[in-house]
């Protein structure tokens, strides 16, 4: 991008600033740290950035233009000018009609897409009542039994108007069927339903653990959805591919861009495996990331995601639709930087995480409320995280021009160490057979946890300073933040909504319709629309989890 007599000339005139200004102040006051590195800890980060840091950028190859390849700069023409990234905030808590009210809440006061969390017996196929779910219903999510549930939870809410993502993965398939039920119960046609179904089976291997299946039956599951969706709803993207949870399992910048993006080249080939074209399904993949407190890393974190994914695309896939090269990224600001002491400051942090995943071109952004970890966010700590996306949204300027740190010598240095760190471990990820091996050799976990302990240390040893915990701390004997958590009784209103279900309905829909989902699991036909004839029978998400383990068998940790 540069003349190369004038980064000649910035070499020199460099050196010279560094013997004659620079080493004379180093030696009066030094600096405040022998060596400095990104948060993560990836990457060094030098004193000054100049040209000569990026002289071999190539402005038409490595940037371009917004809505144009490689897509560094955005994915969409006029970004954030022509639309706002939505606001989507997570959530979901005790009942249905619990969840009703939060999401009414929500959108009344200005958010713009909805995320629905689910209890853990939800995420792991079973019904509230059974042994496994005792003292977890409704708890970190809403407990969605059957689809008497999902209805209550959309009462009054046109899907026609809005966008919902799901964080369910192993169950997914059951799920989406039930969302596709509510759908057709709403008289919104399939072609018009807009969402997101986490459905990132690989990932629950290595960091999150709410899997059911097996890898081989998880993935042809996947591939089902993705069929069906290509099929009959095409504006809803049937899978969010995570980084966000290898990252919160300690991962590097660079590892979450690279592990994320290898499970996506498995999801990929599975489904070309399954004789699905790139261009049907490819263009509806989504991708979800965290955002850390380095803001410049991860601003140049996600312009390296896109840029890398656009070249994985082309060199390994070949598609003839640009779409299908396009990574379209969820956000949600670090659970894990959030500190139970002081939390006040949790909605400094906040702030700067969202800032960086709006320098960094996110389509969709989940601020975390100052009290999440210590308890579900109260009503009022929901607000200020919303509040923090609109004043970033309508009063920082962050939104007004496109990709407004791009040829900042420092991003784009960070941005390339990023893509060339992240492409180098995915070779080696293809070095040992792909994702999928790498993952059941342990290795990538082996990765991630070498990465966590060694910030554990550096926290331990005072090395890294998280305000109020380890520095700046004061003494909070008393603890004023508002708890909100789950009664006994609402776990036991639940059970009971479950059993009116079960006596309800009629036992020999049930029946068959079980006996259907079944058969197609067995028989290799696509699992969606038997799913769909089960849940509008109300056969219940655990009863039709137990359906697909009979067939498919549960994974064990270790195999
Ligand atoms: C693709 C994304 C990332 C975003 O989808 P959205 O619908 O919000 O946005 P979008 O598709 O980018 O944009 C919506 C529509 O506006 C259009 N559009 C956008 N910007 C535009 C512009 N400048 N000009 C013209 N059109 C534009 C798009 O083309 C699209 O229309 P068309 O469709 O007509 O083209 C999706 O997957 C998503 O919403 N994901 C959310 C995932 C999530 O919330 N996960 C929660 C995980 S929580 C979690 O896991 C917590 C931890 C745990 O529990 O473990």
């Amino acid at each position: 991008m540069f003349d190369p007599d004038e980064l000649a000339a910035i070499r020199e005139a460099k050196a010279e600033w560094e013997d004659q200004t620079l080493q004379p102040t180093l030696d009066r006051f030094g600096e405040r740290r022998e060596q400095f590195r990104t948060d993560t800890g990836g990457q060094q980060v030098d004193r000054l950035y100049t040209p000569a840091d990026v002289a071999d950028l190539d402005y038409g190859e490595d940037l371009g233009f917004p809505g144009k390849e490689p897509y560094t700069r955005g994915v969409y023409t006029t970004m954030y000018r022509g639309r706002l990234w939505t606001m989507r905030q997570y959530a979901g808590m005790g009942t249905a009609s619990e969840t009703n009210e939060r999401f009414n809440y929500l959108l009344e006061e200005g958010q713009t897409g909805l995320s629905m969390a689910f209890d853990l017996p939800t995420q792991m196929g079973y019904d509230s009542d059974a042994a496994m779910a005792a003292g977890e219903v409704g708890k970190a999510g809403v407990a969605i039994d059957s689809l008497r549930d999902m209805e209550t939870v959309f009462d009054g809410i046109p899907l026609s108007d809005v966008s919902t993502s799901m964080t369910i993965n192993a169950p997914a398939s059951v799920l989406l069927a039930m969302y596709v039920a509510v759908g057709d119960q709403q008289g919104v046609p399939r072609e018009e339903l807009r969402g997101t179904i986490q459905n990132d089976v690989l990932k629950e291997y290595i960091a999150r653990n709410t899997y059911i299946y097996p890898p081989e039956p998880s993935m042809r599951i996947v591939t089902d959805i993705f069929e069906f969706a290509a099929a009959e709803l095409p504006k809803f993207n049937p899978i969010s591919i995570s980084g966000y949870h290898v990252r919160e399992a300690g991962s590097t910048a660079a590892q979450e861009i690279a592990f994320t993006l290898a499970n996506a080249i498995e999801y990929v080939e599975t489904a070309l495996d399954a004789g699905l074209d790139v261009d049907e399904f490819a263009p509806q993949l989504s991708f979800f990331f965290a955002s850390y407190n380095d803001i410049f890393e991860e601003a140049a974190k996600f312009r390296a995601a896109r840029r890398l994914w656009a070249s994985i695309v082309e060199e390994r896939f070949d598609p003839d639709d640009p779409a299908s090269k396009q990574l379209k990224f969820h956000t949600q600001t670090a659970g894990s930087t959030l500190t139970a002491q002081q939390i006040e400051n949790n909605v400094v942090r906040v702030a700067y995480q969202a800032l960086a995943a709006v320098l960094g071109g996110t389509q969709s952004l989940h601020t975390n409320g100052k009290d999440e970890a210590l308890s579900l966010p109260t009503e009022q700590s929901v607000r200020t995280a919303l509040r923090t996306q609109q004043i970033l949204a309508h009063e920082s300027g962050a939104a007004d021009t496109i990709d407004p740190l791009a040829g900042s010598y420092y991003v784009e240095s960070l941005t390339d160490d990023l893509e060339a760190e992240a492409r180098e471990i995915i070779a080696e990820v293809d070095d040992r057979g792909g994702m999928r091996e790498a993952i059941e050799s342990g290795w990538v976990q082996r990765q991630i946890q070498d990465v966590a302990y060694e910030r554990q240390q550096e926290v331990e040893s005072g090395e890294r300073i998280i305000v109020g915990v380890n520095e700046f701390t004061v003494d909070e004997t008393q603890q004023d933040a508002a708890i909100e958590d789950v009664s006994e009784q609402q776990q036991q209103r639940q059970i009971e909504r479950l059993e009116g279900v079960r006596e309800e309905r009629e036992d020999d829909a049930v029946a068959s319709a079980l006996a259907a989902v079944r058969d197609a699991a067995e028989n290799g036909d696509n699992l969606m629309p038997p799913l769909i004839d089960a849940v509008k029978a109300y056969a219940t998400t655990g009863e039709i989890c137990d359906a697909l383990r009979d067939v498919f068998g549960e994974h064990q940790p270790g195999t």
